[in-house]
């Protein structure tokens, strides 16, 4: 391959060519469930099994009709399984595609970012520190560049990788091979450095994909709340069909009748059976996550929507979370004087400060990936415009990274008129003086200096410089100097002087931080920065700024204890590293503090993966970190992760107001398929019924509850405790009161009506119509636990009116068309019996309002959603 071609970019038409003809750089994905999975699934749900034994209790007592309906029902059961297992699939794909690698492209002479599927051989991409490379590379250029291939090779050093030679073979080399050293595979990691290579293999035939391996994926492990569920419905199962087995011998041994008396007790089973929670479960977790990612909130696991309201304490990067990243150079400092490039933009800048800038500029990349960096070039192409002290002819010859233990990077350049080699260096102003070896009275002076501007909420650096004496003297051949040292700190630097940056904070953060206060959070800031800058930046975003910082040095000399004791009033950790984020966390979470912890860098992965909601950043943040974390923020906005702990709350709140309405709900068609039985009137609810109401009406009705807003009360309370249950005394307490209360008016009812001496079938349907208007009235006034419902302003409740109307319809259907109304056995009532037992209805929904009353203690459940009084 000609070496132009080699430095070409695609076009994107090109690309798309040859996308087509190569397929998508992705590894084929394992089939999802097919239909036999399905049907298996379903053939063990309780609920099935339950319709079976009826469905054959009616053949052997000869009522086909019935058989034949519940048969029907059974492809109700498995159409409502099916499409929920469709629905959870489709969207935990969307997740999926939006979790799926981004990589960056260079096409049609600039650098896109795009979905790593879409790369085709040939294209030019850009890899750096954190990212999954997206293909097998060729490396055309790389800087500092080690790369993680334990999972191809299962050794776990990462190793350096060089720019090949222009004329290297476009070939995958095996990972083993001496070749090697110039690509970089597809799904590795890489741990250092930047580089810029061409996609020479994708998709199946990457070094990846020949082994077949793809990489791990979103999986749809239970969670929680689910699991907690799953119990909840096994242990009512369970009593229910002791339940049930009792009735079925009481009315044997009563009426001699076993046949009937076992359909009575498989209703009542049916009846208990809580069918709808697991639907409503999906639906409630289902929906949070689209709600989020409407907010610009990935929820990668879906467990952390619910834990999200139980979040006490905020963990934050200073820059780019709480600030915009957005780095503007502000102010040049040095012995001889200072410029401000606000106080002093119509002034040209001082002939002292032009070497701070002029080095500043050296030690940064050219291509700057880094904000600080992109600010000091852009000062210096304004500041320096028209000296000489701009120099685009260098040639790069090493650098030396930052790195956690030295705040400070330096570059090595040769000059084309310049025999020696020059070395600037740029960092924080201590490691900068170190590096110098400065007598103490000067730092002490420069210190002075750094703090005044650090305290402006500036982010300060020292630049210094240095020569030394090339060996080799060859200006054409720079890449070939040696001798020089392993460490910055053998060169002989001469402090220049500071650039001071500044990062704005977001204009939304003051006003989430206060919502986190409110709502009973502790916001914590972590930052690499100095002490002064962190204070300052914590000021102007409005967080606590009392209580000393904790430095990542004082971190480093505490133990536990000592920590452990400093946590509760310490707002600012600052100067820290990375991995230090993990004890932070670790420390939080001894103390019984639900933490939610950002980070966007290779090393946050740790502490991402142990706080109980990592959280990781979608613009800035690597591909490490958003493996590692639950919670990606698309905007990188602290804002949002505030939205999405009040989603949590929201979501919570809501679940239990499902489950008091589903609980609520049972009493009643459990009285009234037990009371009739034992008080030998004709069965009020049959079978049919029972389904109907627990497979259509209460799920449809459930909805509403997920779509309810947010209490106005629940982000000024604190959060939920970690343990607290889903289903607790007062969810249950407030169910079973309910539901009694209704019973107990449907059985007035019934005994109003037999006083008359209806028949039976009419008074079936009359009870049924009673039953599904004050199911009505039951979600009505669950929307809110805290004052009268309809007293609930600007809640319109767009699923409360679609589901009402979905509901009558319903009934009009059942009531209306013979067929159905024959084997619903209903007999059609008279107009006035209808209203009355609307009426009924109402009555029942003044109950639920009274309820509220009753069990609303003062205090008891201050933020609506919680009862203290629970262990
Ligand atoms: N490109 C760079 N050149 C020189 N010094 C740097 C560079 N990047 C960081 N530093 C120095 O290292 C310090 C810590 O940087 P680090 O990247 O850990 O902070 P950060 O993670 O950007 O900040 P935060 O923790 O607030 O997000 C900075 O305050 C700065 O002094
Ligand atoms: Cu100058």
């Amino acid at each position: 391959m000609p070496e132009d071609l080699m430095q070409d970019d695609l076009s994107s038409t090109e690309a798309l060519r040859r996308l087509e003809q190569d397929g998508p750089n992705a590894l084929p994905v394992s089939h999802p469930r097919n239909a036999l999975h399905l049907l298996l699934g379903v053939v063990f749900e309780p609920m099935f099994l339950l319709l079976v034994a009826c469905g054959a209790i009616y053949l052997l007592l000869g009522d086909q009709n019935e058989a034949l309906m519940l048969l029907g029902f059974v492809f109700v059961v498995m159409g409502i399984s099916f499409v929920q297992q469709r629905r959870t699939e489709r969207s935990l794909e969307a997740l999926r595609v939006l979790s799926s690698p981004v990589a960056m492209v260079m096409r049609d002479g600039q650098v896109a970012k795009v979905p790593a599927a879409t790369l085709v051989c040939g294209d030019i991409v850009l890899i750096a520190e954190g990212d999954r490379v997206p293909a097998d590379l060729l490396l055309l250029a790389a800087t500092n560049l080690t790369v993680d291939e334990s999972m191809l090779t299962g050794e776990s050093v990462p190793v350096a990788k060089y720019a090949a030679a222009p004329d290297t073979p476009p070939d995958v080399a095996p990972p083993d091979s001496p070749q090697a050293a110039y690509q970089a595979y597809s799904g590795t990691l890489v741990t250092q450095g930047t580089a810029r290579g061409r996609v020479i293999a994708t998709g199946p035939r990457s070094a990846l994909g020949r082994i077949g391996q793809s990489l791990a994926a979103i999986g749809a492990q239970p969670t929680p709340v689910q699991a907690e569920t799953a119990r909840v419905v096994k242990l009512v199962a369970a009593a229910g069909l002791a339940l049930a087995v009792c009735l079925a011998l009481f009315y044997w041994l009563r009426l001699g009748d076993w046949l009937h008396g076992l359909l009575a007790g498989l209703t009542l089973a049916m009846a208990i059976l809580p069918e709808e929670l697991p639907v409503v479960l999906t639906i409630f977790l289902g929906l949070g996550a689209w709600r989020l990612a409407r907010e610009k909130v990935l929820a990668r696991s879906i467990p952390a929507i619910e834990l999200l309201g139980a979040t006490t304490v905020l963990c934050v990067d200073k820059t780019g979370t709480l600030t915009m990243n957005r780095m503007q150079l502000r102010a040049l400092w040095c012995d001889d004087g200072r410029y401000d490039t606000v106080a002093n933009a119509t002034e040209a800048l001082q002939e002292e400060l032009h070497g701070v800038l002029e080095y500043a500029v050296l030690a940064s990349h050219r291509r700057a990936f880094d904000p600080m960096e992109t600010a000091i070039a852009a000062a210096g192409k304004q500041l320096l415009a028209n000296t000489e002290h701009l120099h685009d002819d260098w040639t790069l010859v090493d650098d030396y990274p930052l790195s956690p233990e030295m705040l400070a990077m330096s570059r090595v350049w040769q000059s084309p008129d310049h025999s020696a080699l020059l070395i600037a260096a740029k960092g924080a102003p201590e490691a900068i003086m170190d590096l110098c070896h400065l007598p103490p009275q000067r730092c002490a002076d420069i210190a002075r200096q750094v703090t005044a501007m650090a305290n402006e909420g500036l982010r300060v650096l020292g630049v210094a410089r240095a020569e030394f004496a090339n060996p080799v003297a060859n200006p054409a051949t720079p890449a070939a100097a040696t001798g020089l040292p392993d460490k910055q700190h053998d060169f002989d630097f001469e402090f220049l002087g500071l650039v001071a940056l500044e990062d704005p904070v977001r204009a939304d953060v003051p006003e989430a931080i206060a919502q986190c206060r409110r709502a009973g959070m502790q916001v914590v800031m972590i930052t690499g920065d100095h002490p002064s800058t962190a204070r300052s930046i914590a000021r102007q975003a409005g967080l606590t700024a009392d209580g000393a910082p904790i430095t990542g040095t004082e971190l480093e000399a505490m133990d536990d204890a000592a920590l452990n004791a400093r946590l509760a009033d310490t707002h600012i950790f600052c100067r820290v590293q990375p991995a230090q984020k993990l004890r932070l966390v670790q420390a939080f979470r001894a103390r019984g503090e639900v933490v939610a912890m950002t980070g966007d860098g290779v090393n946050d992965a740790p502490a991402l993966k142990a706080a109980d909601i990592g959280v990781a950043m979608g613009v800035r943040g690597t591909d490490v970190a958003r493996e590692a974390a639950a919670l990606v923020l698309l905007n990188d906005d602290f804002a949002s992760l505030v939205t999405a702990v009040r989603h949590g709350r929201r979501v919570f709140a809501n679940l239990r107001k499902a489950i008091a309405f589903i609980v609520a709900v049972h009493v009643p068609i459990v009285g009234l398929s037990f009371f009739p039985v034992l008080f030998g009137w004709p069965a009020l609810l049959m079978p049919v019924h029972i389904l109907f109401l627990q497979l259509i009406i209460d799920p449809a009705c459930s909805v509403v509850f997920e779509a309810e807003a947010i209490e106005s009360h629940a982000m000024t309370a604190p959060p939920r405790p970690a343990n607290a249950r889903l289903f607790d005394r007062e969810v249950l307490v407030r169910g079973l009161v309910q539901g009694s209360g209704l019973l107990a008016i449907l059985l007035a009812q019934s005994l109003a009506l037999r006083a008359t001496g209806i028949d039976g079938a009419q008074e079936r349907a009359l009870t049924f119509i009673a039953l599904v208007f004050s199911n009505l009235g039951l979600i009505f006034a669950n929307r809110t636990w805290s004052g009268l419902s309809w007293t609930r302003a600007g809640a319109v409740n767009h699923a409360y009116r679609w589901s009402s109307a979905a509901t009558l319809t319903l009934l009009v259907l059942v009531l209306g068309v013979p067929s159905v109304r024959a084997l619903f056995g209903f007999d059609l009532p008279p107009a006035p019996l209808v209203a009355a037992a609307m009426a009924t209805a109402l009555v029942s929904t003044l109950w639920f309002e009274a309820c509220k009353k009753m069990l609303n203690r003062p205090a008891a459940h201050a933020n609506g959603q919680w009862d203290k009084s629970m262990p």
